[in-house]
């Protein structure tokens, strides 16, 4: 079954557009979003949450059709962001008190157990809160209501890399109830190489692959060597290669292909997903 379903979705602004994306996400899985600074990740996901409304498209989420069904579907979900909707000038336990009402399934002593773990007081006002403070009070506010599925924007910027770590295993705890789904943007992809199953990369608001994780490390390679290998043709099927005067280094979107045409004469090497993304972000030729 698919946790979301993305049909279509586009959204023009004045100076960037959101352009005919589909997607599934599967249930039960960790899904992480990847993509360089400002190509509509978020603004993919408000539009998933209603948060953004779209110009075209539809979205379904727990098998129920966004907006039509909002209040039963955020009852279900878990909204992790910096990105604050709670008031500034309360407490966290004010915020907890206006919150938790809303949820069947609130459960007070978790979330207690949660800011103890995440060492947060509940009398800190919002406004007071860091940006990787912010992100821990949503996350326990996520986890305190039974959400079967979390909805993250770029949840690990700001964190330490200590209690990055903490929330990775956090959210691999989350995932041992299999009904459970997580979604999570960001551009630090070494979280994903840890904890993702797919993979979808967006770039200049457009879907560039969804797949899952050991797929697209089997079909994409990076490929080193001398420049003499290369010539016009060869160039073009690179999906994003780099030169130095003496070498190129460069991204192929399908292995078999790379060895056949560099054989034994290039370094052939497994990327990773921040290389992926680096070639494929800029594409063409970069000259060092
Ligand atoms: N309300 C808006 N009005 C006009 N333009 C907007 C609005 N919201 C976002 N944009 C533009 O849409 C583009 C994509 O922004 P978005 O925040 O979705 O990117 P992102 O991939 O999440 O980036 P980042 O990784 O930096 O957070 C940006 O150029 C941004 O300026």
């Amino acid at each position: 079954m698919n946790a979301i379903e993305i049909r279509n979705l586009t959204k023009a602004y004045p100076l960037f557009k959101v352009e005919d994306v589909s997607l599934d996400v599967k249930q039960g899985f960790i899904t992480g979003l990847i993509g360089p600074n400002g190509v509509g990740k978020s603004t993919l996901i408000k539009m998933m949450l209603g948060i953004v409304r779209p110009d075209a498209g539809s979205v379904k989420i727990l098998g129920c059709e966004m907006p039509k069904h909002e209040v039963d579907i955020k009852q279900r979900v878990g909204i992790v962001s910096d990105d604050c909707f709670y008031y500034e000038h309360l407490t966290i336990r004010d915020t907890m008190k206006m919150i938790s009402p809303f949820y069947k399934n609130w459960d007070n002593k978790r979330f207690h157990r949660y800011l103890d773990q995440f060492e947060l007081s509940p009398k800190k006002k919002v406004q007071d809160l860091s940006k990787g403070m912010k992100i821990k009070l949503s996350l326990a506010l996520g986890l305190s209501h039974e959400a079967e599925l979390l909805i993250m924007d770029e949840p690990t910027s700001g964190l330490d890399p200590i209690f990055r770590r903490e929330m990775l295993d956090l959210l691999t705890d989350v995932m041992q109830d299999e009904r459970n789904t997580i979604i999570f943007s960001t551009h630090i992809t070494t979280d994903l190489d840890r904890i993702a199953d797919y993979i979808t990369f967006i770039n200049r608001g457009k879907l560039v692959f969804h797949e899952a994780k050991e797929e697209v490390f089997e079909k994409y390679v990076i490929v080193k060597g001398d420049r003499q290998l290369l010539d016009q043709d060869i160039r073009s099927k690179f999906i994003g290669i780099r030169e130095t005067p003496v070498g190129f280094e460069g991204l192929l979107g399908d292995k078999e292909e790379a060895e056949q045409l560099f054989g034994r004469y290039a370094v052939l090497e497994q990327p990773s997903l921040e290389d992926i993304m680096y070639f494929t972000a800029k594409g063409g030729a970069v000259h060092a």
